[in-house]
């Protein structure tokens, strides 16, 4: 009887061997050889299969050979980086090729219209199975097909709604002011400008934003849960850069016990919030603001609506779906905004361009949902910059039966790759300048841009597309419109550019970058009439204010001008019609000049902080711009294409004298005609109009002031400063504030010299001496009473 079992035992052993045996051989080289075969007769072609690796050698060393090499600052040509053995395979086999992932053929598909079907069609193309790695990290949503995909979607998209996210908004507001607080901070201790590596700030920032949207009110239990995430997600990738071993997971190494501790720890804490608030939606007093509460609540109603809880998820279900939000979300949305900032610190026009946007929707006011739904500039940049980086380089799928893949007929088991970096690149669609930064091309959506095709998919496509999209992009118009209301930036020679690829492309080096500080340091434009001193000259424009840091600028300039060689007198009028735009009336009612616009239904008129005049219509659209009718002068940020010109205004200015004799000497002598105007005078003119410093008007603590004519007859006072030494910049900061102090009850300035190591202060001259001899009259009995210096200080007559 014994002999009889063993016999059996040995036999059924030997059979159960015989057929692993022969699984394993069919896994390992019967199928691969198959399906090579089925391929290279639909005339595609790849390496032939090597053994249980098929290309993955060769795929890991084109990885290591470009990780040494970054790429020049300003290459966005990034493919042969991002996906070398796509790009290598594609020059050596043509655009119709295959490569081994193992034993597992994966075909590229680059045709736009293929693509779309195999989107489409999302239970004849499926997601490769998750690994039971992939498990740990998060399952949820984007990994499940067919029946269960569909409730979960259903179940999840209402969290995901426009109407949803909108009260999301002042929980993204929160991390973000925390983050531009930050460098707030590290930026004051260094003056108004340091190098920061924002890449950090960007990671915490779009995980802070998880947290916070996602648990609500148990924002630092969540924090914690992400932090744990983190980590996993750290061991995932460095297991992936190795071969997946059938069963490794099993081992008890270091890591695998980690990996399954920290799963562990996760649900638990998940479990917990999600307890609470179970206990708390029942009681009816649960906040359903968040994605989890707007979760539970969807989930509700699901099982409520059909009666049976096989129609809603388990627990351990949302706990996995509140995995994948930190997982699917977090990488993503920082990584979309380092090469936004890093392509916008190149291209400051750009740069530039979206914070005049920015200032202009919101000014200087907190950030609101409507307004980010304005910003079209920045919404083309962010565009722009997924074309460029798509955070997900490719995605995955695999036939599940025979299929029909455009002209190819594939039998089940066949891996497709939907390479969305190569159709983002690829010049044949986008045209010579593919690599180029070039937002415009956005200008009018998406879809004009790619003419309806699907060669724009950072997102995905079909039912599957990212859940995530509106969220993702009102927390990127969010982050980087508050990085732009607070500061300029630019790229630190520090930096290396080399993007890669894990799991998303990421800066290998990190972003260092300059950020500068706008507060107090901006340039100042104002905007108005401006009248020579008998007010019979007037013109309309733009005038730039100097800055105390900046030492070129000693006085105010005026930048543009609407009517500079056609001025108009004091009480002339500049009219905002509804119906037509600007017109510019002088005081006897004649049209000087108007925009042009008529026929259009005006909104409005705004000076921007980059002296920029704006007419825009109702829905914030320009309709024209003085940036685009330039006159004598440029300003940072105002692009000038080709038909533009600059023209010399010196002598049109000039209303009353010739333009003559160099250009310090004229320029002040049209100067001379606005009281705003400062004026740089020279030790020698000073030293005639005083006549040699003879007639001393009296002495201050500061100097002696003496008695002076301008070359018109107006008479001046010149104060020679002393101890002011060699100072040239504080001398022309205190210049600078002096000058732009206007008050009836005070002297004005009206010009300076701050030549070699003299310092002399030009004022207007007074008949009847200085203030303090009508304040003071002798006693103080008979000084001024309090009321009267009141309304001497408050500008009253
Ligand atoms: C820049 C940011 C993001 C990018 C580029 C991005 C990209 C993608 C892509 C390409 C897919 C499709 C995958 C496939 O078809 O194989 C996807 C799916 C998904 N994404 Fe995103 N994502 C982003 C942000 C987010 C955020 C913030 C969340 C959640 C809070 C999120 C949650 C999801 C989920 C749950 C899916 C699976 C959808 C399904 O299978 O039905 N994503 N994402
Ligand atoms: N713009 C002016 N027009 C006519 N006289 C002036 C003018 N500015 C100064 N003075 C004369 O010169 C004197 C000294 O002026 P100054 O402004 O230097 O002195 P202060 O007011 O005593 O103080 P401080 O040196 O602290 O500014 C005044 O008392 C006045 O008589």
């Amino acid at each position: 009887m014994e002999i009889v079992a063993y016999y059996l035992v040995s036999f059924l052993l030997t059979i159960t061997s015989v057929i692993y045996a022969w699984k394993l051989l069919d896994w390992a080289w019967f199928r691969p050889r198959k399906l090579e075969k089925c391929l290279r007769k639909q005339g595609l072609k790849g390496n032939s299969y090597k053994l249980i690796f098929g290309d993955l050698k060769e795929l890991a060393k084109s990885f290591e050979d470009v990780k040494s090499k970054p790429l020049n600052v300003f290459d966005d040509d990034i493919t042969p980086r991002i996906v070398p053995y796509f790009v290598d395979t594609i020059k050596k086999h043509g655009k119709n090729c295959f490569i081994w992932i193992g034993p597992k053929p994966m075909v590229l598909v680059n045709d736009a219209e293929v693509i779309r079907d195999v989107f489409n069609k999302y239970v004849l193309y499926q997601k490769p199975k998750p690994t039971p790695l992939t498990k740990l990290l998060a399952q949820g949503l984007a990994s499940y097909e067919e029946d269960k995909w569909a409730m979960h979607r259903k179940i999840l998209n209402p969290a995901f709604h426009m109407e949803k996210i909108k009260n999301m908004v002042p929980a993204i507001h929160l991390s973000c002011t925390e983050m531009v607080s930050q460098w707030e901070e590290s930026i004051s201790t260094k003056g108004t400008s340091c190098e920061i590596d924002i890449w950090p700030y960007l990671q915490k920032l779009s995980s802070d934003v998880i947290s916070r949207t996602a648990f609500g009110s148990n924002y630092e239990e969540g924090r914690m849960i992400f932090e744990l995430q983190k980590e996993q997600a750290q061991h995932f990738i460095e297991a992936t850069r190795t071969l997946y071993i059938l069963g490794s997971r099993f081992l008890p190494t270091k890591k695998n016990r980690r990996m399954k501790e920290i799963d562990k720890n996760v649900q638990a804490m998940i479990r917990g919030i999600i307890d609470k608030r179970v206990k708390a939606l029942k009681a009816g007093e649960a906040n359903t603001d968040d994605l989890l509460g707007m979760l539970l609540e969807s989930n509700f109603k699901q099982i409520e609506q059909h009666g049976n809880k096989d129609f809603g998820m388990s627990t351990r279900e949302i706990i996995e779906e509140c995995k994948l939000f930190y997982f699917a979300g977090q990488e993503t949305t920082s990584v979309l905004l380092v090469w936004t900032m890093i392509l916008l610190s190149r291209h400051l026009d750009w740069q530039t361009r979206a914070r005049e946007e920015v200032l202009q929707v919101f000014g200087d006011s907190k950030l609101e949902f409507d307004g980010l739904n304005r910003l079209k500039i920045v919404t083309m940049i962010l565009n722009e910059s997924l074309r460029l980086y798509p955070p997900a380089d490719s995605l995955n799928r695999k036939t599940t039966t025979n299929t029909k893949l455009g002209e190819l007929s594939l039998p089940a088991g066949v891996m497709l790759v939907l390479p969305i970096i190569l159709l983002h690149h690829d010049k044949e669609i986008w045209g010579e300048d593919a690599t180029e930064f070039k937002p415009e091309r956005f200008s009018e959506g998406v879809s004009k841009a790619t003419k309806g095709q699907m060669t724009f998919f950072p997102f995905g496509g079909g039912p599957r597309i990212c859940i995530g999209l509106n969220f993702t992009m009102i927390e990127a118009k969010m982050a980087l419109a508050m990085i732009l209301q607070h500061f300029s930036f630019e790229l630190s020679p520090s930096y290396t550019h080399a993007p890669q690829s894990v799991i998303t492309i990421q800066p290998q080096y990190g972003l260092s970058i300059y950020v500068l500080s706008r507060e107090g340091n901006e340039t100042v434009f104002v905007c108005g009439f401006l009248c020579d001193y008998n007010g019979t000259a007037c013109v309309f424009g733009v005038l730039i204010l100097p800055n105390i840091y900046d030492s070129y600028l000693y006085y105010p300039r005026l930048v543009w001008s609407a009517n500079r060689n056609n001025p108009v007198r004091t009480n002339a009028t500049l009219q905002l019609r509804q119906d037509g735009g600007l017109f510019l009336m002088d005081s006897d009612g004649a049209l000087i000049w108007s925009t042009n616009t008529s026929g259009k239904a005006v909104g409005g008129f705004n000076l921007t902080v980059m002296g920029n005049v704006v007419l825009f219509d109702k829905s914030n659209d320009i309709i024209c711009q003085s940036f685009n009718h330039p006159t004598d002068t440029s300003v940072p940020g105002q692009i000038m294409v080709p038909g533009k010109k600059l023209i010399s205004s010196i002598s049109a200015t000039d209303w009353n004298e010739e333009g003559e004799k160099g250009s310090r000497k004229m320029r002040r002598s049209s100067l001379i005609k606005y009281q705003e105007c400062l004026l740089d005078f020279s030790y020698e003119e000073l030293t005639v109009m005083t006549e040699n410093f003879s007639e001393k008007l009296g002495q201050g603590g500061f100097g002696a002031v003496f008695e002076g004519t301008l070359s018109d007859g107006t008479k001046i006072a010149v104060k020679r400063l002393q101890g002011f030494g060699n100072a040239k910049k504080s001398f022309l900061a205190e210049v600078a504030t002096i000058g732009s102090i206007q008050h009836v009850n005070l002297v004005k300035l009206v010009g300076f010299c701050p030549e070699k190591s003299h310092r002399l202060l030009v004022y207007e001259y007074m008949v009847n001496g200085s203030l303090d001899r009508w304040i003071f009259l002798g006693t103080w009995e008979k000084s001024l009473g309090w009321d009267v210096r009141k309304k001497i200080i408050l500008k009253c007559r």
